[in-house]
C-alpha cells in the first residue's frame, strides 16, 4: 500500500487542492472522477471556501463520479447532489463539465448511458477509457466505488454496472474495477478513526488478495496512492513504533 499520512487533514486538503489547480493550468482538459459517501464533504467544501476557488481554471476540468446512489439528485444520499450543493453551487464551472449519474433513471439504462457518455469524452487506451484522476472512498468494509466485498467482479468486460448494497439493497449505478484500474492515477482518501481498522486490515492482506476491492483495485499502469490522516491511519502508526 503506497500510503503517505497527513500529520493534519488540513495538509492533506492543501495537497489535493493544489493538484486540481495543477491539473487545471494544463493545456488540455483533465477528467477527474470524484468518490461520493461522507469523506469529500470536507474536500469540496475546502475547494470552494478557500482562495483555489478563484486559482483554480474549472473551464479545464471535467468532473466525473466513481459511483452514484439511484435517488434523486436532490436526495441527502445523492453524491452528486452533495457535490453540487458543497462546491458546484458555490464556484463558476460550465454545465457541461460536469458528468453526473442520473441516479433518478432506470439503473440498468443508466449505466449503459453513462458508459456512452464516457466513451464520447475520454480517449481509450487498451481499448477503455482513461480517466486522469480517480478519487476514490473506503467503507468500513472495504467497499470502493460501489464495488463490494464478495460481490465485484474484477474482471468484468464493462464500464458501468448496476449494484446493490449489500445491508440496504439500495441500487447504485458504479464505475467498474476494469475502467477504475486503466486511471493514470487513482487516489485513495481516508480520514477518521473509524476507519483505521479497515486500513490495517487491507495494508495487512497479500498482494492480489481480493478480499478488499479498495485493496485489489490498482492502477494498472498508473500511480495509486493512499492520502491518510492520522486517525485513519492510526494502527499504521502503532504498528510502525511497536517494531523499534
Ligand atoms: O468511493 C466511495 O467510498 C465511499 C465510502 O464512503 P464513506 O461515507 O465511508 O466515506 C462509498 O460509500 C462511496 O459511495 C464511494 O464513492
Amino acid at each position: 500500500m503506497n500510503y503517505t499520512i497527513f500529520s493534519a487533514t488540513q495538509l492533506l486538503l492543501d495537497k489535493l487542492a493544489e493538484d486540481f489547480l495543477l491539473l487545471s493550468q494544463k493545456e488540455t482538459v483533465s477528467h477527474i472522477s470524484l468518490s461520493g459517501g461522507s469523506t469529500p464533504i470536507l474536500l469540496f467544501k475546502y475547494l470552494a471556501n478557500s482562495p483555489y476557488a478563484q486559482k483554480i481554471n474549472w473551464q479545464k476540468l471535467h468532473f466525473w463520479w466513481g459511483d452514484e446512489r439511484c435517488v434523486a439528485a436532490t436526495d441527502s444520499e445523492s453524491n452528486f447532489g452533495q457535490c453540487k450543493q458543497f462546491l458546484f453551487d458555490q464556484i463558476i464551472i460550465p454545465a457541461e463539465n460536469i458528468h453526473r449519474i442520473r441516479g433518478e433513471n432506470s439503473p440498468q439504462q443508466e449505466a449503459i448511458r453513462y458508459a456512452q457518455e464516457i466513451r464520447n469524452y475520454i480517449d481509450s487506451v487498451n481499448g477503455i477509457p482513461q480517466f486522469d484522476w480517480i478519487l476514490l472512498g473506503v467503507g468500513n468494509d472495504g467497499h470502493t466505488a460501489s464495488l463490494f466485498p464478495g460481490q465485484t467482479n474484477y474482471q468484468d468486460a464493462h464500464l458501468t454496472f448496476v449494484a446493490t448494497q449489500p445491508q440496504s439493497g439500495q441500487l447504485r449505478v458504479s464505475k467498474t474495477a476494469g475502467l477504475i484500474e486503466n486511471s493514470r492515477r487513482i487516489t485513495y482518501l481516508v480520514l477518521g478513526e473509524n476507519k483505521a481498522d479497515i486500513i490495517h486490515k487491507i495494508n495487512s492482506e497479500k498482494a492480489g488478495s481480493e478480499r478488499y476491492p479498495a485493496g485489489k483495485i490498482k492502477a494498472k499502469a498508473g500511480l495509486t496512492q493512499w492520502y491518510l490522516d492520522s486517525g485513519s491511519a492510526m494502527l499504521l502508526i502503532e504498528e510502525k513504533s511497536d517494531e523499534c
